[in-house]
Formats: C-alpha cells, structure tokens, sequence
C-alpha cells in the first residue's frame, strides 16, 4: 500500500512541474513594441503622416530555429542561360536559321524582324539591331555557321548593352555622421512578384555576409507580411509590419528603417503593395513612402519588379511606376516561364534604367544577378 501512495506523489509532482512549466515559457514572437525586453520598435514620423499605424507596427523575431543555408548568387545565371538554351529558344534559333540561308531577301529580313517582334525586343531596338545585321553581312557576306552565330551574338550585346551598371547600391550612407542602413524600395503592379523578390533577395544578402531588416509596407493584404515574415524567418531576418491590415505602409517603411539604423542594419528591404487603382493614388502613396523613409535615410534602390510573361502589355504600367516611383532598377520575374527574352531590350529602352536581377522559378534562390553576355548566349542556344 505504502509502495502505491509514493507512486502516487510521484505522479502528481511530474505533473505539477509539467503545469508550471507550460505557464512560464514566454511567448517570443509577435510581443508588442512596448514589451521592453523584447525588440526595440522606431516610433513612427511625429508630424501626423503616418499617425494611423502609431503603436500598430510589430517587430517580428524570426520564429524559425532551423535556420537554413541560401546558396550564394554567383553563377545562377548559368541556370538561365542553360534553361534558355533547352527551351530551343525561339529567338536564337529562328534568326539564326534564317541568317545562315544562302542569300537573303527582303522576306526573309521580314521574317527577322517579325521574330523579333514576337520576342517582345521592341520596334526601336529591333530596328536598330536589323539595320546593324544588313550592314555587317552586307559588308563581310558571312555564311558559315560559326561566323552568322558571333555576329548575332555580338549585335544582340550591344542591344542588351553589357556596359550598364547592374550592381546594387548597397553602400551604407552616412548621415550627420552616423552610419545608415542602405535602403531597397520594391515597387511594382501587385501579383507581378514584389514579395517573393524580397524574400529571395534577403537570402542573397544574407549569402553575402549581410544583415538585414525587412518592411511589411504592403498592409493592403495581410498574408503579404505574414508571407515576407516566413521568407525571412527561414534565414533568421526580422520583419517589420503592421498589426492590422490596412496600416499605414509609409509607418510600416519608417519604422523598419528606423529598426534597421538602431541596430547598425546593412540592408532594409522595403515591400509595397501594387494595388492602386490610379496614378494619382500610386503617386501618393509611394511618394509618401519615399518621403517619411528619407526623414531616416535616403533611399539607395528603388526596384521595379515586373513579369515577364506579361511582355509588351506590362510596358505601360512599367513606366507609370517608373515616373511616380524614380525607378534606379528593374527586377524582371518568371523569366523561366517565357521564351521571349527581349523583355530585357524593350524595358530597359522604355524607362531608362537596367535590369539588375531576374527571378527564373518559385524556388528560394531562383533570383540571379542579370548578367548580358549568359543572358545572350541562353538566347542563341
Ligand atoms: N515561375 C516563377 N514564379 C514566380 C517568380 N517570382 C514570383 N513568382 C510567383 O508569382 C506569384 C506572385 O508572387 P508574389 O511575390 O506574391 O507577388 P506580389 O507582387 O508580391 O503580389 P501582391 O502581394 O499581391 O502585390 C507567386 O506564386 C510566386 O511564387 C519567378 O521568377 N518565376
């Protein structure tokens, strides 16, 4: 009897300790900005531009503890070029086989220029890049295959241009004196890839040896922020966002941006959301952005993210973007799933400015730094 009652108080000890234990555990994630022993919070701007989301902005602690490896960006053009070059790139291999016939006609300097149409290089650069291939093979008659091939490649360069900086501005301002963190402000139409480019550029960053902070700023949908929160939890990136759908995503910036120069932060990704119906509304909104982030830190890129699958119809609202926005790079996504690579020439032309880096799958490190020369040899197969 007596052996019974000790199992009995054992018992009930186990389970007291297991009680009290579960009680006390503290809830890291998502604890207000005013928990003082958890992660600090910026206060947003006080002259009442971004007074509606004061108090609403969360710093989210990584939650993931497995924290994974992201492979570093070098070489992931390859990829591309190699995914090109499969797809039996119609680009490449229809003007070459229609280069390398005996004489060319005006059909077949048609047929050139229809397919590059079709690949979505746009009038301007197909013209250009037609006039150069009827000088060059009038001028050195080339007809062997391995000849027709350089030529091309070394015209269809020129129109992608290799001498473009396509290199990030990652440097750390300074500002009265103290050290900011470089600011990226990711733009663009909603559904074209905003989030997943941010996450995956977080990656590549962290790739590097960088730390980095992220912005919720697209409050319009909630599942945004919690999506980017995933992205960067998988590296062990913080996110700041909104407690609230619909906050005020210029708080949201300023806040992250504040985080990021409180804790001596490499990098603040910013995301926005690309819902707006008019130009007037983006026009506020990001201008807004811009402003209230720039009281913190001037902005180092503002990246245009655009899909590629939607061609020449993405074009006009490309250079809305680029006229409200101040556009200084493009990202162009889901270029794995078109085989009309001259988006590159076209949108470059259109707004100005170069395309930096390119999304070639869902995958977390399916984001490569744009490189001219893997790009053009991806083409021509
Ligand atoms: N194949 C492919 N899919 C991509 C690429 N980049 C993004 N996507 C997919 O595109 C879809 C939309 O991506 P999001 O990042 O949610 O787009 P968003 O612009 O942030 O959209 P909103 O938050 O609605 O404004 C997702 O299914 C992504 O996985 C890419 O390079 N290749």
């Amino acid at each position: 009897m007596t052996d019974y009652l000790w199992l009995w108080i054992v018992l009930g000890l186990l389970l007291l300790v297991g009680l009290g234990s579960a009680l006390v555990v503290p809830r890291l994630r998502g604890r207000r900005p005013d928990d003082t022993s958890g992660p600090t919070t910026a206060a947003p701007p006080d002259d009442g531009t971004a007074a509606d989301a004061g108090g609403d902005v969360l710093v989210e602690e990584p939650a993931a503890p497995a924290l994974e490896t992201p492979e570093p960006a070098a070489g992931r053009m390859v990829r591309l070029r190699d995914r090109l070059a499969r797809s039996g790139s119609p680009l490449g291999a229809r003007l070459l086989s229609v280069l390398s016939r005996d004489t060319l006609t005006e059909d077949d300097w048609d047929e050139l220029e229809e397919t590059l149409l079709l690949a979505d290089i746009g009038t301007g650069p197909a013209e250009e890049l037609l006039e150069a291939l009827r000088t060059r093979v009038r001028v050195l008659g080339v007809r062997e295959p391995d000849a027709v091939r350089e030529l091309l490649r070394s015209e269809l360069l020129k129109v992608v241009d290799p001498t473009l900086d396509r290199s990030l501005a990652l440097e750390r301002p300074v500002v009265d004196g103290v050290t900011k963190p470089a600011v990226v402000l990711v733009v663009g139409v909603n559904g074209t890839g905003k989030t997943t480019t941010v996450g995956k550029l977080a990656r590549v960053l962290v790739a590097e040896d960088r730390s980095v902070v992220l912005g919720a700023a697209d409050t319009f949908r909630a599942a945004a922020a919690d999506q980017l929160q995933t992205w960067g939890a998988r590296v062990g990136v913080e996110t700041v966002r909104s407690e609230r759908e619909g906050g005020d995503p210029a708080a949201v910036a300023f806040d992250a941006v504040r985080t990021g120069s409180t804790r001596g932060t490499d990098v603040v990704l910013v995301d926005t959301a690309g819902r707006l119906q008019n130009k007037a509304g983006l026009m506020d909104e990001l201008g807004k952005i811009s402003r209230v982030v720039t009281r913190e830190a001037p902005l180092g890129e503002v990246l245009l993210v655009l899909d590629a699958t939607t061609g020449q119809n993405g074009m006009q609202q490309a250079k809305v973007f680029g006229e409200v926005a101040g556009v200084t790079g493009i990202v162009l996504t889901k270029l794995d799933g078109t085989a009309k690579g001259g988006i590159v020439v076209a949108v470059q032309r259109e707004l100005g400015v170069p395309v930096k880096l390119v999304g070639l799958g869902e995958g977390p490190d399916d984001l490569a730094p744009f490189d001219a020369e893997q790009f053009v040899d991806g083409l021509l197969g």
